[in-house]
């Protein structure tokens, strides 16, 4: 008894990896019990208080709509809280029992656009992947180029000559993060004078490098003296646009290939570019498409058990993520359930106080452990490693058997391969095939990502959460009002589209993934439907108040009590969990402040669009977001100071609902004042809080339509449109 014990002891110790439950749920699940009694109790008093007709029915029955709707997105909400947890992955346990006999893996890399995602920046992202502490023969990168710039062509071919400077470097001083862009900005210069001279000679040639690929971007055109020195460029000279050209399948490094090698003589990874086929005539499907391209053309080159993809500007930060995803993979009693292993998001851009509230804090730290409690974390596009037979569409069965040492180790002619893998690039390949629906990754959703990891996960599989104390990926995240707002609308759109389409998790998961796992994906699958009862909770209560109609419990009545428990509750909660995942205090306030913005713009975007998609007046797009700002903007974005500028009708609405709860307040009060009537401050008393704290957190958009003069305030022009229609709201009667 004592030898099983014992030995099951050790059979435990040599998992690859841990999973730790997080502590606090007796707190936490009592707290979510008394604010569920509390939205019981709102609600009764709700049902049981309808005024009378022509005294406030109809705004009393749409109080009582979206407090349904709060109520039942709330308890949505729980499942991914009630618990969550945390892997750790054993890396050493990982080099002991397998040395480097390792699977081979494809990185993929998706950019789009040389303007809004500069070469230079991709180019440091592929450096910092090829630099992987990873055995370099197994390890196959390719970019995906959707702009089909020769400009990021060339930067790409730069890139295969100083990798041969950059590999050994990184792995002589074994130095993170791994992308010249990130590191030496960052580092400090070597003490020791060998290793000065070395650092500065990788500096200075890096740094060349960037100048380089940066004035010929700038310049729009490849000279022809640098032409000559690659066939790849020859696919340039026929003519032809991002949105109509054949395809290019190049590779610029075969791993294969004995004297591809640094300059100490390692192997080296191998690299290609791809531009897949475009025509004006044929759908390309966004990044979508791209990933299922590289799929197919990854197979004729190498093959690789695993996949892994990122955004172009998600730069590995952490070059043991390879062996850490590997953990989970090929851990022996659950590694063959595991289709996907996903990191976080992050961002290095963000501010101290996260003025558009970006950085996904809570999202990482809370709710994506949460689904990894119930059957896995949503894919999420970026950062993630997959099975390649899992993203092909198999099914999982317990008798499945991976082939690790699959990866091809053709003896074919690389021009062969490459012609080949054009033949699988081309617009008319998927014609009548399963992939876009069955295999690889799905098309027809904004959020191509989260639809595929959802049909994985009811494919039978699990995935992995995993987020280790150095985070593995850092990008560049949205840096203005409007960039954000774009992201957001994409977002919510997207997710609510699965919940509206035939994969609502709700339906096509039933029995195919445990109900909270369902509730988690519609977390954000009902992000967009949260826009009207927010719409309706910023308007609807502050002209109560303006116009003496009382919607909430008087002050000495113990009906208030619920009401206030909840929201006071509630948003303690949530400002501990953004304290405990990282934002600082005025960070929570500026998220706060954005939830009801991009509720208020984005989420109603996101669902008006969804209803033209289905009354077939709109088709699906994919805005690509920019990578870059100017100068003028990257300083107020540094001081914090909200970006507006332009004058987009998102702005009016945000500016219009901020007028309208200022006029509402002062004009409410102003009454109370002039009538000297206490009384009816006491009718009115949560209605003045939340006009009141409604006015306070849009002191920032007062300030950028009245008082900033710089050129990212909100434009007269806006500030008039919403006046306008701040004042048609006014005559909006409330019976
Ligand atoms: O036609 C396209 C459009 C986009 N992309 C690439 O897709 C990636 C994501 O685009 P980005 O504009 O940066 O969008 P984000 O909102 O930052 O992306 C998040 O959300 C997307 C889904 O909406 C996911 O695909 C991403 O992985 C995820 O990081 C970038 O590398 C693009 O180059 C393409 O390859 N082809
Ligand atoms: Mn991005």
């Amino acid at each position: 008894m004592r030898r099983l014990r014992e030995d099951r002891r050790r059979g435990e110790m040599e998992r690859l990896f841990a999973t730790e439950k997080i502590g606090g749920r007796a707190l936490y699940k009592l707290q979510a019990i008394t604010v569920l009694v509390g939205i019981y109790l709102v609600l009764c008093y709700r049902v049981t208080h309808v005024p009378a007709a022509a005294a406030g029915r109809a705004a009393w029955l749409g109080m009582l709509a979206a407090e349904l709707w709060f109520g039942f997105y709330w308890v949505i909400t729980q499942s991914v809280r009630w618990c969550p947890i945390r892997r750790r992955a054993f890396k050493d346990r990982l080099a002991a029992r397998y040395g480097e006999r390792l699977p081979c893996v494809d990185i993929f890399v998706c950019t789009a656009d040389p303007q809004s995602e500069p070469p230079s920046l991709v180019m440091a992202t592929i450096l910092s992947l090829m630099a992987y502490n990873y055995p370099p023969e197994k390890l196959n990168v390719y970019l995906s180029d959707d702009g089909g710039s020769i400009l990021t062509f060339y930067a790409l071919w730069e890139t295969s000559a100083f990798a041969k400077h950059w590999l050994p470097f990184c792995r002589r001083y074994n130095i993170e993060p791994r992308s010249p862009a990130a590191y030496f900005p960052q580092s400090d210069k070597p003490n020791d004078p060998r290793a000065f001279e070395e650092w500065s000679l990788v500096k200075g040639l890096y740094e060349e490098m960037t100048e380089r690929i940066d004035s010929i971007v700038r310049s729009g055109k490849v000279p022809e003296e640098i032409k000559v020195n690659h066939k790849g460029f020859s696919e340039w000279s026929t003519g032809g646009n991002s949105k109509d050209h054949q395809p290019i399948v190049q590779i610029l490094i075969d791993g294969k290939d004995r004297d591809a090698v640094d300059k100490e003589g390692n192997a080296l990874p191998t690299l290609v570019y791809m531009a897949r086929e475009k025509r004006p005539q044929y759908h390309h499907n966004f990044k979508a498409g791209a990933m299922n391209a590289l799929i197919r053309v990854s197979s004729m080159i190498s093959n690789s058990p695993i996949i892994m993809n990122v955004d172009c500007d998600m730069y590995s930060n952490n070059s043991d993520s390879i062996r850490e995803a590997l953990c989970f993979f090929l851990d022996e009693e659950t590694g063959h359930k595991i289709a996907f292993v996903q990191y976080p998001q992050n961002y290095n851009n963000m501010t101290k106080n996260n003025i558009y509230g970006n950085s996904l804090n809570v999202i990482n730290q809370v709710e994506m452990g949460g689904m990894d409690a119930w059957g896995g974390p949503l894919y999420i596009g970026t950062g993630c490693f997959h099975r390649r037979e899992a993203l092909c569409g198999r099914t999982f069965t317990k008798d499945y058997k991976e082939d690790w040492d699959r990866g091809i180790k053709t003896q074919q002619r690389i021009d062969l391969s490459e012609e080949k893998a054009k033949s699988l690039a081309t617009c008319t390949y998927e014609l009548n095939t399963l992939w876009g629906n069955k295999i690889g990754l799905k098309y027809g959703c904004p959020v191509e990502d989260v639809i595929t990891g959802l049909a994985i996960h009811c494919r039978g599989w699990r995935s992995v959460y995993n987020d280790p104390p150095r985070a593995a990926f850092v990008g560049v995240g949205p840096t203005t009002i409007a960039q954000t707002i774009l992201q957001h609308k994409r977002w919510s759109e997207g997710n609510f589209s699965i919940f509206l389409s035939k994969y609502c998790p709700f339906l096509f998961g039933h029995g195919k993934t445990r109900l909270p796992h369902q509730m988690g994906y519609c977390i954000y699958g009902l992000w967009a439907p949260n826009s009207l009862p927010t719409l309706y909770y910023v308007v609807i209560p502050s002209l109560g108040l303006l116009k003496g109609t009382s919607l909430f419990p008087e002050i000495m009545s113990p009906w208030i009590t619920p009401f206030i428990y909840v929201s006071v509750v509630k948003n303690i909660y949530s400002l501990y969990e953004a304290l405990t995942s990282g934002d600082t205090l005025r960070g929570w306030w500026n998220g706060q402040r954005m939830w009801m913005v991009k509720r208020i713009t984005s989420y109603l975007y996101g669902v008006i669009d969804n209803i033209r998609k289905l009354l077939g007046l709109s088709k699906m797009g994919f805005v690509v977001s920019s990578k870059v700002s100017d100068e003028d903007e990257s300083k107020r974005y540094e001081q914090e100071i909200m970006e507006f500028g332009t004058s987009s009708p998102e702005y009016v609405i945000i500016a219009t609902i901020a007028l309208l709860n200022l006029v509402c307040l002062v004009g409410g009060l102003a009454q109370f004042l002039t009538s000297g009537q206490n009384m009816l401050l006491n009718n009115f008393f949560l209605q003045v809080i939340l006009c009141g704290l409604l006015v306070v957190i849009n002191i920032p958009i007062y300030e950028a339509m009245f008082l900033r003069k710089d050129r990212g305030r909100i434009p007269f022009s806006v500030t008039l449109a919403s006046l306008g229609f701040m004042m048609l709201a006014l005559f909006v009667p409330i019976v």
